[in-house]
């Protein structure tokens, strides 16, 4: 698999309440927190999607934005299917708009374990991060249906389709900026410009 077999597809499609405001168009270190995104994904894949429900005017001067088909804000696993549906490649590789210094390893580790498995996901040593996934367009009826009977939860999800989790050794990178103050913190430490 090389990178023009995957469209990296960027999760900003939540409701951010306990940012106050849409994260994903936040300014942090000099950019907005997708654009971080976009910056660290770029290399890994040959094209990006937006899937959002908010702010389509900013993040489409950039990218195409792909909104939830299912309703009601279902969590990520409804960013998941909105991107699988709408990408022209096998694979997408999933990154939350609000994991900025996530490992720049991601696809090179995933595509080296993903050729037994339709889907693969990031841990470390402390927990899952299955938001961060490489996932393969066969598991669309799957994810419709898990969605359908109601459910949400993303990790029940990717072991009911035996996905494979890749271990990454720095937890530090999958620092998750949930309110000002995470983005203040992640300003500070890691995110100042090189
Ligand atoms: N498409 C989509 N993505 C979601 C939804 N809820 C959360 N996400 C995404 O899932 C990732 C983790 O989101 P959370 O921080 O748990 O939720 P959030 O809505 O962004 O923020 P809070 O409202 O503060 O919990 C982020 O990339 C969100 O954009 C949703 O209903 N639809």
């Amino acid at each position: 698999m090389s990178t023009d077999d995957i469209t990296g597809v960027i999760l900003a499609g939540g409701r951010s309440t306990r940012m106050g405001q849409d994260k994903g168009v936040i300014s942090a270190a000099g950019k907005m927190l997708f654009e971080h995104i976009a910056d660290r994904l770029r290399p890994m894949v040959g094209e990006i999607l937006i899937n959002s429900n908010q702010n389509a005017s900013i993040y489409g001067q950039h990218f195409n934005v792909v909104p939830d088909i299912t309703q009601d804000y279902a969590g990520p696993l409804a960013g998941m299917l909105a991107g699988l549906k709408a990408i022209n490649t096998e694979w997408a590789l999933f990154v939350p708009c609000d994991v900025p210094s996530f490992p720049l390893d991601l696809a090179k580790q995933f595509v080296a374990h993903s050729s037994q498995h339709s889907a693969v996901y990031a841990r470390d040593a402390l927990r899952d991060h299955p938001t961060l996934c490489l996932l393969s367009k066969n598991i669309i009826p799957e994810l419709e249906s898990y969605l359908a009977q109601g459910e949400r939860k993303v990790m029940i999800f990717l072991k009911q389709i035996n996905a494979l989790p890749v271990e990454f050794n720095d937890p530090q990178a999958f620092a998750n900026l949930n309110t000002p103050a995470d983005v203040a913190l992640w300003e500070k430490t890691l995110g100042q410009p090189s």
